[in-house]
């Protein structure tokens, strides 16, 4: 330990769509959702994280909530760096400190990402004091969080379903073999439930109703072994324009989410058939590993396993399988220096 280590803090950031999530001392210290309530007048910024989430959808025309990625990547600067900067001021140990200290991070990104979207990330991270910054991408962090032993010569599948992109990748020997990033996940499942109701029920719902809906009875499949019961779904009747409520039922939510599903299906296939033959023969025995919130969808790890007619598990926990991975790469630097990207 050097002299001034006591002035400087590892922190691991899984900086995602839908929630940014922090690892600190091997624990989850911030899990929140990604989002920024700014005052439209003062420019100030006002809420991040839960409580900017409360204020979603119900916000007056002097306030405006910003959610600062989009499709994984920072859409807004100004916003990403101080959501950041507030949730790093949030950690605990970090609190009682009268200055931030300087940061060791790691910080995962999407596997699709370019090169100047990856620079964007270190910039922001070096702008909230990251004086080293190290970038790893999320299915490696997801395998790593997963519990898969990535150097072996040995492959092995990942699909995390986050918020904003769904990330396939075949891992070997600490590298990810082959890839595909595709922007159906989270959000457009819960688009599609807008959209649903809209049509179907000619009920307007609002984004956190619908993300309501898809978490409370939301499936992949019309044959769920243990189906959810009926919702209540209140929102705008669009012909009459007062409050309305309908009652759904998981199949309709089924339905609705079908064609997005199919193009997740689709983007695993195709992964599997750029698959090298030695990796395929592995994965027909160990099967496909799911992360990510999206993985949570009743009934997508059986129409996937149907679909490629392999073994489907999910992660412990999957909203923190890249932040765990993400914390472990971080304890273990050493080791895992050579699987870090850019
Ligand atoms: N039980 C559930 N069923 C279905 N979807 C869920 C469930 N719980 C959370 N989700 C969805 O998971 C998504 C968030 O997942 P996650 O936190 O893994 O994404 P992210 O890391 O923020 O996004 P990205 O990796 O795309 O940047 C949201 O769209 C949320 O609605």
């Amino acid at each position: 330990m050097g002299f001034f280590d006591f002035l400087s803090e590892d922190i691991a950031i899984d900086l995602g769509t839908a929630n940014t999530l922090i690892v600190h001392n091997g624990k989850v210290v911030v899990d929140s959702p990604s989002i920024v309530a700014r005052n439209r007048t003062t420019g100030k910024i006002i809420a991040v994280g839960k409580e900017a989430a409360m204020m979603q959808g119900k916000t007056h025309e002097n306030i405006k909530t910003i959610r600062p990625l989009k499709d994984g990547v920072i859409a807004d600067f100004d916003a990403s760096e101080k959501m950041i900067s507030m949730f790093i001021k949030e950690i605990p140990a970090l609190k009682k400190r009268l200055f931030t200290p300087s940061l060791r991070m790691v910080i995962c990104i999407p596997s699709g990402i370019t090169e100047v979207e990856m620079r964007a990330v270190k910039d922001s991270a070096e702008r909230v004091n990251g004086k080293e910054v190290y970038l790893i991408h999320e299915p490696m962090a997801a395998a790593i969080g997963i519990g898969v032993d990535i150097m072996q010569p040995k492959g092995n599948m990942i699909v995390d379903i986050g918020g904003g992109t769904t990330e396939i990748a075949v891992i070997a020997l600490g590298g990810i073999v082959c890839d595909r990033s595709v922007k159906i996940a989270g959000d457009v499942f819960t688009n599609d439930i807008v959209y649903y109701m809209r049509t179907q029920h000619n009920l307007y719902v609002g984004e956190r109703t619908a993300e309501k809906i898809k978490i409370q009875i939301g499936a992949a499949t019309e044959d769920l072994e243990v189906p959810p019961e009926e919702m209540s779904v209140q929102g705008r009747d669009l012909i009459k324009g007062r409050p309305k409520e309908v009652k759904i039922s998981y199949r309709e939510i089924a339905k609705a989410l079908d064609k997005s599903i199919l193009r997740v299906e689709d983007a695993v296939m195709e992964t599997l058939s750029q698959t090298p033959p030695e990796l395929a023969a592995d994965i027909y025995n160990t099967g496909i590993y799911l992360a990510g919130g999206g993985s949570m969808l009743r009934g997508l790890d059986k129409r996937l396993s149907q679909k490629t007619d392999l073994p489907v598990y999910i992660a412990e926990d999957p909203l923190r399988a890249v932040v765990r991975g993400t914390g472990l790469t971080l304890k273990n630097l050493d080791k895992y220096k050579t699987v870090l990207a850019g």
